[in-house]
């Protein structure tokens, strides 16, 4: 089966839109078997569906990625590449308000640590004027040499200067609480929003190139945003108030002329900076992006370590992660290019504003409007008006500085913009999926499951099945079997609703969720106890497993010695489980989970690739006696004979269907659908090596019976 692999870079090799879909600023999704409705949010839940079956699509020739019609006519565009820059534009504005919305819900504390934010820092501004207005009070009383008042106002400084400082550790204190509950309530949102029943699954299986790393995303990107989020509300809840406040004690002291230079002074800032900003989104984007992927190639090491060490693969390893460090740090260097332009103009702003209050103060002094003053009281004003000055110069300054942060919250934005588009649109996407197929809702009453007139294919657009038409009935136990690739595991994904069908009707059991099991090749071994790897993944129902049932399964699945390695069922391992237990222990807990709940249907895939024959034949055999039905992918030609029927997929779309009556050798694997069918049936042979039962060679009367 020729299959086309499309090479998936990460996008950040490509800036500005190098691969189009990587860095799309709205991901177009890679058209699938069914219609791509994006944005057609009216279709109607109850639309007929007459159109369902006129794709004809039988070959693949038929199923391009970059265009086809579907089954209602439906026309799919290639994803369009175009240059896209992360920019502060209107898609911002519409991103930033969206979590501004989530951040600002109800259900958040956001809100009311906002305004208790607000009111603190307006108290801590009357403070602050009062801090900073004390020395002009100083050089009023030492200029007239007034002792009394001098001690007086020693007292009231020490104490205000105290309470400043507590004003300061409350705001920030407050400051933190806001940015951790910013995280909870985003990171909750996109709990909610990702890991959904087969879109999780979707979007990290299929769309890896439209969006990158959305784990890197979810676990820090929006913990970066809160933390900007912080810094830029600290500065912009109080800058508005003080400029205003400010602006008119500038004016008291020197007329319009300070105002207006302060003004002038900060709308050339303004400017510039605003030019400086853009390139820096961009540069943040990327850069989290390369981040992203240079902590996922550290996890693949650390997931395939042992693969990597058998195949001496370290050198590779390295070379890849040390390629992949270079990336990173390519696009760390061109963000730190980029932002020193705008540190140069913020550092200028800060250090001109201290020049520019003497300035304001000297206009009015030269035209004479303080002549004879007694000194200290000119002292006095001199000293408050630069205070005023080189304060409203610093709220400006703040305002300018405010630009950096604004900068990396707009990359995060960008980031987390991208992701709940893409959510959307995949919800929109399954959404019409499951009005023109609907998977759990074709339930039947009787218990079988079934498959008819069937037409699949993968992600890329290949077709894997044509008018695939079965029933699997309770107590028949049915093995699926071809060549790699021809889709068998990807019958299996349709009949739980992973993947989606471009024809026919997928028919489940009624009580589906509980009547249906599926045991992957690898089982997911959750974190925590026995007993929550046990009843996976009810966690909720862990309180109610016994003892004695955990007993009775693991006897089961002969896994009786992992109670000499756990200390206790409700004891939480730090090591991970996968390392605790090997591949083939860990297929029998999958057996005992499934041994647990006894559904009506096994749908193994490979489920006991791992195991010793003696215990592979346990299984199946523990799987008859509970009246498990078993639905089975294997190249193991020694499984056929637990199965009385036979599914044999010729790797080109096409597919036969046969009784098992006359299995093949045990050692020969199913190269291909003919192989082996007809082959003289063989003896059973069990032969006994201290005391541990050998299953050497199996045939049709084997003990399984
Ligand atoms: N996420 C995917 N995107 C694109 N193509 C895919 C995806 N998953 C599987 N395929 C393709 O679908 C085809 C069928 O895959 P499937 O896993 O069903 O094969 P299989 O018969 O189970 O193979 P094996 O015997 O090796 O386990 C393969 O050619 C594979 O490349």
């Amino acid at each position: 089966m020729a299959q086309k692999f499309k090479a998936i870079a990460p996008s950040f090799l490509y800036p500005g839109g190098g691969n189009g879909s990587s860095s799309s600023s709205t991901p177009s999704w890679r058209p699938w078997s069914t219609p791509s409705r994006t944005g057609n949010n009216n279709t109607s839940r109850s639309r007929q569906r007459t159109n369902s079956n006129t794709s004809g699509r039988t070959n693949r020739s038929q199923h391009q990625p970059q265009q086809h019609h579907n089954h209602s006519g439906f026309r799919y565009q290639p994803p369009v590449k175009k240059k896209v820059e992360y920019k502060l534009d209107r898609l911002f504005l519409k991103r930033i308000s969206r979590l501004f919305e989530i951040l600002f819900s109800k259900q958040s504390k956001v809100t009311w640590l906002y305004i208790g934010m607000t009111l603190f820092c307006c108290l801590n501004e009357g403070i602050v004027y009062f801090v900073g207005t004390i020395p002009s009070r100083y050089y009023k009383v030492l200029g007239d040499k007034d002792s009394a008042a001098f001690f007086r106002l020693l007292v009231v400084s020490l104490f205000t200067v105290f309470l400043a400082g507590l004003g300061k550790s409350v705001i920030f204190l407050m400051g933190s609480l806001l940015s951790l509950e910013a995280r909870r309530t985003l990171t909750l949102y996109f709990h909610r929003i990702y890991i959904q029943p087969k879109l999780f699954y979707r979007i990290l299986t299929m769309h890896d190139e439209e969006i990158d790393n959305p784990d890197q995303r979810i676990t820090q990107d929006i913990e970066k945003l809160a933390e900007a989020l912080r810094k830029m509300v600290e500065s912009l809840i109080i800058s508005p108030l003080a400029i205003a406040f400010y602006t008119w004690q500038c004016w008291q002291m020197t007329g319009y002329i300070g105002p207006l230079c302060i003004y002038g002074y900060f709308i050339f800032s303004a400017i510039t900076s605003r030019l400086l900003i853009n390139p820096i989104v961009d540069a943040i984007f990327f850069k989290e992006s390369a981040e992203g992927y240079f902590r996922f190639l550290h996890v693949r090491f650390r997931q395939f370590t042992e693969s990597i060490t058998f195949s001496r693969g370290e050198g590779e390893a390295k070379m890849a992660a040390d390629d992949s460090l270079e990336n990173l740090l390519c696009s760390q260097l061109n963000l730190i290019y980029k932002e020193v332009p705008l540190n140069f103009l913020q550092q200028s702003v800060s250090y001109f504003g201290s020049i520019l209050s003497y300035v304001i103060i000297a206009i009015p002094i030269f035209l004479g409007l303080y002549d004879g003053m007694p000194a200290s009281d000119l002292s006095a004003i001199i000293s408050k008006t630069s205070f005023v000055s080189m304060y409203l110069t610093y709220q400006f300054s703040q305002i300018i500085k405010c630009g950096a942060e604004f900068s990396d919250l707009a990359g995060y934005t960008s980031r987390l913009g991208q992701l709940m588009e893409a959510l959307d649109m995949l919800s929109t996407e399954m959404e019409n999926i499951a009005i023109d197929y609907p998977h759990e809702e074709s339930l039947s009453m009787d218990s079988s499951i079934r498959l008819e007139n069937v037409t699949f294919s993968t992600p890329a657009g290949e077709l894997i099945v044509s008018g695939f038409t079965h029933r699997f009935e309770a107590g028949v136990n049915t093995v699926i079997v071809g060549p790699n690739g021809s889709g068998k595991t990807s019958i299996l994904r349709v009949m739980g609703g992973l993947w989606p069908v471009s024809k026919g009707q997928v028919i489940l059991p009624h009580q589906y969720r509980k009547d249906v099991i599926f045991l992957p090749q690898t089982p997911y071994m959750t974190y925590g106890t026995l007993r929550e790897q046990l009843v996976y993944p009810h966690r909720e129902m862990a309180s109610s497993v016994t003892d004695a049932d955990i007993l009775r399964v693991l006897k089961l699945v002969r896994l009786e010695h992992l109670l000499e390695t756990v200390e206790d069922f409700d004891q939480v391992y730090t090591l991970d489980w996968n390392k605790m237990l090997s591949p083939g222990e860990q297929q029998k807990l999958a057996f005992a989970r499934l041994f647990y709940v006894k559904p009506i249907f096994a749908v193994l895939d490979e489920a006991t690739c791992s195991m010793d024959m003696t215990s592979e034949k346990e299984m199946f055999r523990q799987c008859r006696l509970l009246n498990i039905t078993c639905i089975t992918v294997c190249h193991q030609a020694n499984l056929e004979k637990y199965h009385q029927q036979r599914i044999a997929l010729d790797g080109h779309g096409g597919w036969t269907c046969s009784e098992i009556d006359s299995p093949r050798p045990r050692s020969q694997s199913f190269g291909g659908v003919s192989s082996g069918v007809g082959a003289p049936a063989l003896t059973t042979t069990t032969t006994t090596t201290d005391n541990v039962e050998v299953d050497t060679l199996a045939g049709p009367e084997d003990d399984f019976e």
